[in-house]
């Protein structure tokens, strides 16, 4: 493997649904330089294909054998990342509450976690200058060697205001079912047997229920810059 530049940086960040990840993770890799990788992206884009090819995802032999069908490409511009499925922008569609609510399904299936498993490990070691990448299982399994790992929590109310603010106008929300949904899934994605949702060890976990974003940026961004003055 290739020699990474002295700035470069890995930073994993992982942690519930609607805890900050994607907003952080984004501005924390636009001010420093980073490239950004969101790996719920990709498992919402191989469930979305899952749906749109007529494959049951209640069905886990029949997602692993068609798991390494879609062609997942990933942008990782933090201004402007992007994803396609076999060509087509998946940015829409990934986002719907059929693909949420059928993704933690998807995503337990050993044959897809190994095939997106290599797919961000690849990014990630083409990334020259440094990456955050953020997810479920990013600290524990996907790159367990990063510069630094944070892990994100914050409580179900909170996130549950975060993501009903953000389905406003959208799709039918309530508060009450935006929380449900969400501690069903939490429960689903810490559950599973393979690369669960988890904090690895050497994590800083980061309570965000009572800070702004700009808190939350302000904190990661502080925490990546003593890690590379460290190695300085
Ligand atoms: N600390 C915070 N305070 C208030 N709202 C926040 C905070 N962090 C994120 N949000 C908002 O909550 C929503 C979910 O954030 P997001 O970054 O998508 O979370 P995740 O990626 O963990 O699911 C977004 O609308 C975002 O702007
Ligand atoms: N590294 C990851 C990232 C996401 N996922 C799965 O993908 C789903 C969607 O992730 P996401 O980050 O888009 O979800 P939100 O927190 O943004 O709602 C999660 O609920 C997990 O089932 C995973 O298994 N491993």
């Amino acid at each position: 493997m290739e020699t990474a530049a002295p700035s470069a940086v890995i930073v994993a960040i992982d942690g519930p649904s609607g805890t900050g990840k994607s907003s952080t993770s984004k501005a924390v890799a636009a001010k420093l330089g980073l490239r950004y990788l969101d790996t719920g992206a990709q498992y919402r884009a191989i469930t979305w294909w899952m749906i749109t090819n007529g494959i049951d995802t209640d069905d886990p032999h029949a997602i692993a054998v068609a798991a390494g069908k879609p062609g997942i490409v990933s942008g990782t511009d933090p201004a402007a990342p992007t994803i396609t499925v076999d060509g087509l922008d998946a940015s829409g569609p990934i986002r719907t509450q059929e693909v949420t609510s059928k993704v933690s399904a998807v995503s337990a299936v050993p044959e897809v976690r190994t095939l997106i498993t290599e797919l961000q490990r690849s990014i990630a070691a083409s990334a020259e200058g440094g990456i955050v990448v953020e997810g479920r299982d990013i600290g524990t399994t996907v790159l367990p060697d990063a510069d630094l790992k944070i892990f994100l929590t914050a409580s179900p109310e909170a996130r549950a205001a975060r993501r009903s603010g953000e389905l406003r106008g959208k799709e039918a929300t309530d508060l009450a079912a935006t929380k449900e949904a969400l501690i069903k899934r939490d429960a689903a994605d810490s559950g599973r047997k393979t690369s669960p949702l988890a904090k690895a060890g050497d994590a800083v976990e980061v309570d965000t229920t009572e800070l702004t974003l700009d808190q939350v940026i302000e904190c990661v961004v502080t925490l990546v810059e003593e890690k590379r003055a460290a190695r300085t």
